[in-house]
């Protein structure tokens, strides 16, 4: 099987600075499917990163190979249509919830599978929403979710989401990482997965990688990561993020 993705040299610098870097030098080959997940600190690119994957953003350095071929040479729509973002914040096209989804399988040229978005709404518990209702008085949550129906229907070979249950309650929560695991195992689909909720990525990553100090400082088993953090800034970070999410605990190792 030929590699997912490989990742070369890549760099962002800051807005308008010629000479600062929000990262730089970041190498990483994705060898075979996996749920990878992308942690650390707020403002460390983690987003930026994955919206120079989905082809939303050009770096400033280095490139990016799916398919061993560099992302310059690809059209950009058939890219995003296999390399596909997720945002956390949801924008819904003008319309119905009928003509969000069926857009975006027009745009793509993909026929409109009913079947199977029909399928995803039930799973991720959207199957009271109209699809006649106009999108945009659709919660913030049922957005959200249904801007991962709209992807999933052009089956991507890689999804990149941004924190895309942060806006979930509990069960829809639940229920859409469940369908993220089970599309990986089913189709072999790569994700990338933004997140800050360290019990989402130990539970459903099988790979975490570590962003601090403008690199991607680990690239590691996500046992290994949880276990063992590797660096300081990883130690730190996992000791801050667990105080917040149990501040009544007096020391927490790790998970
Ligand atoms: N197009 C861009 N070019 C350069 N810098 C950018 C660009 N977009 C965002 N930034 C800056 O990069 C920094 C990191 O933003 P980004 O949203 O990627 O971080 P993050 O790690 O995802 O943060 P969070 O966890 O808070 O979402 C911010 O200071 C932001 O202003």
């Amino acid at each position: 099987m030929s590699t997912v993705m490989e990742i070369e040299s890549l760099g962002k610098k800051v807005f308008a600075s010629a000479d600062s870097w929000l990262f730089r030098d970041l190498n990483a080959t994705i060898s075979e499917p996996a749920i990878i997940g992308i942690l650390g600190k707020s403002g460390q690119g983690k987003s930026t990163l994955l919206r120079i994957l989905g082809r939303l953003l050009a770096p400033d350095h280095g490139t990016v190979r799916m398919e061993q071929k560099a992302m310059e040479q690809w059209p950009s729509a058939l890219w995003r249509m296999k390399m596909s973002y997720v945002a956390q914040q949801a924008t819904m096209l003008p319309g119905t919830v009928e003509d969000n989804l069926r857009t975006a399988s027009m745009l793509h040229q993909r026929p409109f599978d009913q079947q199977l978005a029909r399928a995803l709404f039930e799973q991720l518990h959207l199957e009271q929403v109209e699809w006649t209702k106009p999108a945009q008085q659709l919660s913030g949550g049922e957005k959200q979710r249904v801007a991962l129906v709209r992807t999933l229907l052009l089956r991507p070979a890689v999804l990149l989401l941004d924190e895309v249950t942060a806006s979930l309650d509990t069960r829809s929560k639940l229920a859409t990482e469940q369908l993220l695991v089970d599309l990986h195992k089913q189709t072999g689909t790569t994700i990338l997965w933004v997140t800050h909720d360290l019990e989402e990525a130990k539970n459903n990553c099988e790979r975490i990688w570590f962003m601090a100090d403008h690199q991607l400082q680990a690239d590691m088993p996500s046992h290994a990561f949880f276990q063992a953090p590797p660096t300081e800034q990883a130690r730190d970070f996992l000791q801050t993020s667990l105080a917040q999410a149990h501040p009544d605990a007096k020391e927490v190792h790790h998970i």
